[in-house]
């Protein structure tokens, strides 16, 4: 295996294989506890999207709020799933299908273009001009503001789908979907949240589906792995420890590397971690 491949799976904690019903549980104790230990949240947040991660990540936190309900008695507990289109969503079935599948607590929609859109103008009319991949990270900023908001009107805690197939590469925006008080899938990969959905019983649609960030409005649904000039099965497999083509191996390393920043808190001048 490659001197960095192992540290890199080291610090994800990514495991070669899982067992999927074992997982499942693992992420379910792990928010119910988090819950009881921080006794003043009571509800958890997430931005769901129609994509595999939001629709893993929100069973997850549906089963866990009913098995607190069902433990507690305390019937304040609940999973908030929050629609978060920039105007119209074109696979916006796919979102309805997972909150049904997820048969979520309480359902909230708030359209993020007005204020995408007017945070661009503000900066232009100032003299900045924003490119459209830079306004996409706005988009997903938007999204945090949004979140954050419910969760402090709802004893909430806001949840991530921050993934090890994503973390490596650091494909999320900072302070954006990077941004979460909860993640409760990190360690897995790709296709080891494929794994946990089908044991879930998601349609299959929404776990087959292509990933993406949909975020620039010049190239739509532009697949993950177009952007990061690699596939999800290399990544697993280089996080599974399996031995993928050199120049595969080296486009995850240089996005490892590029992304550091975004795996820590902000830096100060005790951090070594870049110098
Ligand atoms: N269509 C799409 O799929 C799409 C569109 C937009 C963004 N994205 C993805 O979202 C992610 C976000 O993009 P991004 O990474 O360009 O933006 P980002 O905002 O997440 O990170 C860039 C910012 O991080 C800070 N930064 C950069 N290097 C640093 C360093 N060495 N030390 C400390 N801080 C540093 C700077 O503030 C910089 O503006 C990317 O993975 C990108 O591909 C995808
Ligand atoms: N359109 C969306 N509506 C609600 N939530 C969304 C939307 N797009 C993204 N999200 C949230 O952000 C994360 C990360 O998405 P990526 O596809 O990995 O960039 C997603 O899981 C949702 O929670
Ligand atoms: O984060 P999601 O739910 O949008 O999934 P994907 O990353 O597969 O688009
Ligand atoms: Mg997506």
């Amino acid at each position: 295996m490659r001197k960095l491949q192992k540290e890199i799976i080291e610090t994800l904690k990514v495991k070669p294989e899982i067992d999927a019903k074992t997982e499942i549980r693992n992420s379910i104790d792990f928010l119910k506890s988090y819950l009881k230990k921080n006794s003043f949240l009571k509800s958890l947040v997430l931005g769901i999207s129609g994509g595999q991660d939001s629709t893993l990540v929100g069973k997850l936190s549906q089963m866990a709020i009913q098995e607190l309900r069902d433990e507690t008695v305390d019937n304040d507990y609940k999973f908030i799933a929050v629609r978060l289109p920039y105007g119209t969503q074109a696979d916006e079935s796919d979102a309805m299908d997972a909150i049904s599948f997820m048969q979520a607590d309480k359902v909230l929609r708030v359209d993020i273009k007005p204020m995408a859109d007017a945070a661009v103008k503000a900066l232009e009319v100032s003299g900045e001009n924003i490119s459209d991949f830079n306004k996409g990270n706005i988009k997903a900023r938007e999204r945090m503001i949004v979140q954050y908001a419910i969760a402090g009107e709802e004893k909430g805690a806001v949840l991530g789908t921050d993934h090890a197939a994503e973390a490596i590469t650091g494909f999320y925006t900072k302070y954006g979907d990077g941004a979460a008080d909860i993640t409760p899938i990190w360690r897995l990969d790709k296709r080891q949240g494929k794994e946990m959905l089908e044991v879930l019983n998601a349609p299959k649609h929404l776990y087959q589906k292509t990933p993406t960030a949909d975020l620039e409005d010049d190239r739509p649904a532009l697949p993950d792995e177009v952007a990061l000039g690699v596939t999800y099965d290399d990544i697993d497999n280089y996080l599974e420890g399996r031995e993928i083509a050199n120049d595969s191996a080296e486009k995850i390393e240089n996005w490892y590397i590029k992304t550091e920043h975004k795996r820590h808190l902000p830096i100060n001048i005790y951090d070594d971690f870049l110098k």
